[in-house]
This record gives C-alpha cells, sequence and structure tokens, in this order.
C-alpha cells in the first residue's frame, strides 16, 4: 500500500470513527505491508492491537478493499521499538477488555465471513437501545446470538426503514463471533446475494457458489425484499436456505415487511419463511427515541468534551423527528458537529437553526388551535379564557402549558404564538415556555400532564 493510500484509508476512518477514537485506536498504528492477502500493522501494545482487531477489524477490512487492496485479514504484530512509541495506556477507556498475553497476536479475518459483507462495528447490542417497540425482536436476536440449539429458524426480522434491522443482525454476528468462533458466520445483503450468484454464473462457478453457501452455520440475509421479481435468484436463495434448514443451520432474514406481504416472492418461499420466528419492529415511540438520543449523547460528550447541551433540546428532538431512527441520528451528529465548529453550547436555538431542514420535513400536523383545545379541555376552562386577559392561576397556567406545547410542537416562532394567544408579546411566550420547562422538572403533576396531553395531541 501506497503512503498516499495508507493516507486516504486514515481520512476515511477518521470520518468514520470520529476523532477521539481515532486519535486513541488509529493512529497509533503503524503500517508495516501487505503480503498474500493479508495486511500487517505494528502495535505499541498488544491491548491495543487485541482492542482495534476486536471493534474495528472489520472496518479496517472493508476499508482497505475501498482503497484498492485484496487483503483478506488484518494482522497485528507487537512493534519491536516499543521503547520509542508513545504509550496509549492513558487514553485506554476504562470498560475495554483487559489484556492478552503478549505471546498472542491479535488477528481479524474475515476468512469467516467471506462470502459474506464486513460487520458494523458499532453495531452490537451493547449500543442497541431496547424499548416497547423492538423488545421481542432484540429478544429474538439475543437468543440467537447466544448460539445455542437452534430453537427458531429462521428468525424473520421484519419493519419500516432505519429501525435497526442491520444493527440487530450484525449485533448478532458479533456475539456469535465472539462466544461461538467455530461457527462460520455468514451476514450479507439480498442485493449481495444476488450479485456473488451472477457473478459465478457468469464466471462458470456455480459448483463453488453452491458448496460456499452451504457450508455456512449461520446465515443472515438482510433486506431478502430485493429478490422479489428475481426469478432465478428467487430459486437459488430457496435451494439454500432449504440445505441450511434441513442441516439445522440457523438463518436470520430482514426485510421491510412481513413475509405474506413481499409482492412478487414465491409463495413457496414465503410459506418457508413464516416458518420459524417472525417478529416485528414497530416504529419508535417517544421514550425510545428519548433513550436513544441519550445513549448517543454520552458518545459525544467522549468526542466533543466540554460542549453544553441544554436540557430539553433531547425531549424536543425526540418529540420532534418521529420518522425513523437514521434521521434522529443524522441530526444529533449534525447538531454536535456544528456546535463544535462555531464553539458555541447547544442550545434550543441554535437546535433550531442548525435543523431546521430535518425539523421542517418531520413538522407534524398539530395547529396551534389543536393544542389550545385540547389543553383548555383538559383543564376544563373556557378556550376564551385561556386565551384572553385574564391573569389568574387557573387561566395563567393552562396558557403557559399550551404556550409550551405550540414551541415543542410546531414550527411557530415566539411572535406568532404570541399573536394566536389574544395577541401577546413574544417575550411573554418566552416566559411562559421557561416556566413550563422549570416546571416539567419540579413538578410531578405538570409533567404527567404535559405527558398526557402530547400523547393526544400526537394520535
Ligand atoms: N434501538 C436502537 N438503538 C440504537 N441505535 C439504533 C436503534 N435502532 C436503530 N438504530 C440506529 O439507526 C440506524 C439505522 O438502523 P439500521 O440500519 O439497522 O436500520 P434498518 O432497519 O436496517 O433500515 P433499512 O430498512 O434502511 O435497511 C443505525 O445507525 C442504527 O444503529
Amino acid at each position: 500500500m501506497t503512503h498516499e493510500q495508507w493516507g486516504r484509508l486514515q481520512q476515511n476512518l477518521l470520518k468514520t470513527l470520529g476523532k477521539n477514537n481515532f486519535a486513541n485506536w488509529i493512529e497509533p498504528l503503524e503500517f508495516s505491508d501487505i503480503s498474500e492477502g493479508v495486511a500487517t500493522f505494528e502495535v505499541p501494545t498488544t491491548f491495543l492491537g487485541n482492542y482495534v482487531s476486536q471493534n474495528f477489524g472489520d472496518l479496517i477490512l472493508h476499508q482497505l478493499s475501498e482503497v484498492g487492496e485484496d487483503v483478506r485479514r488484518v494482522n497485528f504484530r507487537l512493534a519491536a521499538n516499543i521503547g520509542n512509541r508513545p504509550s496509549l495506556l492513558d487514553a485506554q477507556p476504562k470498560s475495554a477488555a483487559p489484556a492478552a498475553a503478549p505471546s498472542a497476536p491479535a488477528t481479524a479475518t474475515r476468512e469467516e465471513i467471506v462470502p459474506g459483507a464486513p460487520l458494523d462495528a458499532r453495531f452490537t447490542f451493547d449500543s442497541f437501545v431496547v424499548g416497547k417497540p423492538n423488545e421481542l425482536a432484540h429478544a429474538a436476536a439475543r437468543r440467537v446470538g447466544e448460539g445455542g440449539p437452534v430453537t427458531f429458524n429462521p428468525l424473520f426480522l421484519y419493519g419500516g426503514v432505519g429501525l435497526g434491522k442491520t444493527h440487530l443482525m450484525h449485533a448478532i454476528a458479533h456475539e456469535l463471533q465472539m462466544h461461538r468462533p467455530d461457527l462460520n458466520v455468514v451476514y450479507l445483503s439480498a442485493e449481495q446475494f444476488m450479485y456473488r450468484f451472477v457473478q459465478a454464473l457468469r464466471d462458470r462457478k456455480m459448483m463453488d457458489f453452491k458448496q460456499l453457501f452451504r457450508s455456512v452455520d449461520v446465515l443472515m440475509v438482510d433486506d431478502v425484499q430485493f429478490i422479489a421479481g428475481k426469478d432465478s435468484t428467487q430459486e437459488e436463495f430457496f435451494h439454500t436456505f432449504n440445505a441450511l434448514v434441513d442441516q439445522n443451520k440457523q438463518i436470520i432474514i430482514s426485510a421491510d415487511r412481513a413475509p405474506g406481504e413481499i409482492k412478487d416472492l414465491e409463495d413457496r418461499i414465503k410459506s418457508r419463511l413464516q416458518c420459524g420466528l417472525v417478529v416485528d419492529l414497530h416504529p419508535t415511540d417517544y421514550e425510545l427515541r428519548l433513550g436513544i438520543l441519550q445513549s448517543k449523547v454520552e458518545q459525544y460528550r467522549l468526542q466533543y468534551p466540554g460542549l453544553e447541551l441544554a436540557t430539553g433540546v433531547l425531549e424536543f428532538l425526540a418529540h420532534r423527528i418521529s420518522t425513523n431512527v437514521r434521521v434522529l441520528e443524522g441530526a444529533l451528529t449534525r447538531l454536535f458537529a456544528f456546535a463544535s465548529l462555531v464553539g458555541r453550547p447547544i442550545t434550543m436555538e441554535l437546535t433550531q437553526d442548525c435543523l431546521a431542514d430535518v425539523l421542517r420535513a418531520s413538522e407534524r400536523k398539530v395547529s396551534v388551535e389543536e393544542i389550545q383545545r385540547k389543553v383548555s379541555e383538559h383543564y376544563n376552562i373556557r378556550l376564551s379564557d385561556m386565551i384572553g386577559p385574564k391573569r389568574v392561576r387557573n387561566y395563567a397556567r393552562p396558557r403557559q402549558v399550551a404556550m409550551y406545547l405550540c414551541k415543542q410542537l410546531t414550527s411557530r416562532s415566539l411572535p406568532e404564538i404570541g399573536r394566536r394567544f389574544g395577541g401577546r408579546d413574544h417575550t411573554t411566550v418566552m416566559h411562559g415556555v421557561r416556566r413550563i420547562e422549570e416546571l416539567r422538572t419540579q413538578d410531578g403533576q405538570i409533567a404527567e400532564d404535559l405527558e398526557m396531553l402530547r400523547r393526544a395531541l400526537e394520535a
């Protein structure tokens, strides 16, 4: 590999892993050579080699192929002149695995996943947030990840875009590689399956293809709806599937909908797919979205130490972005990157500026009028009293609650909200919103009211 290629590869890894991970784990690697499909890197400590191998090995393999290197395996060798290298022990996370014996050089091998695709090191069970909408899928995936006797075959996971199907499949593969390194685990998308099938046909290597796929212990095929309508690929998939099930080998399939609902998929395949356990990932709810954001923020805090995050921002995003987790994650990434670039804390204002397009796209159709109506019903007061000038507490508090919800659930500006509340000034609205923000954390009743109202408005 040339210096230029190594430089490009490092740039790609920096982009994928972020500054901190990159500085801790990748920068200390010294590229040595590539020989007979094995790329060797020198590492200052065995611990570092093991950690990188376990967590980033597949990613490095993938990136090597991206820069045009044909590598099957990555090898980490303890550098001879360790004394000259900076020690990285201080930079190592406390939770990382203990150092292995120096006599056992670490290796990340892709042999076990050929003909599969590389796994994303970030998609583990640890990083998967569990909530009501995905708890069954998660439990089933966990069970399969244990690598015990095959109880349901296939495991069929389905759900809308960006709800965590791929994440769960990779997590199963990581888990199996750890607990059952003896198993030949293959993960690939249905598209890659088709691509390899067509390639084998073209190169007259069908026997190799069949043998390869029939020798796996666990086969995972992502986005199986892709092969609908592609007759010969379906045929081959069907045979592979049957051969593995007959040998009692575990199969895990994902799709964007239930087997019976995939159009142009042969009936015999549909019924095969329904034989095992079919579980769906439901659309996320508010709690799950908030949980995911909180767990991502923990990672970002390491990457951007010292960056301040105002209270209420995560709740706001969890309310407002309900499309899918990918969009939610993207929004948070952008927010942190933006705030760190401009060197400002992440406030509600900054969030609204930075994510204006995302927020507009996922805007809910809740109107100010609807909020006012629901809030007045909830507190049993007349709408005219809530909007009117009276300042007694019985009206003022519901009014502030309604203003707060308008700010949270609509894209109306403070002056616009003020106008809709009997022509009040925007500072009055701001005061009301802040007051409710404070009370939310101190007063259980207010928090409960807000939650009930939000649910009612979202329904
Ligand atoms: N419960 C969760 N906890 C943490 N991260 C999640 C969760 N669900 C989804 N994600 C994240 O959301 C992103 C999209 O998830 P993933 O790629 O697994 O979706 P998918 O269901 O396979 O979507 P597609 O239908 O587009 O293939 C990933 O970065 C994933 O880590």
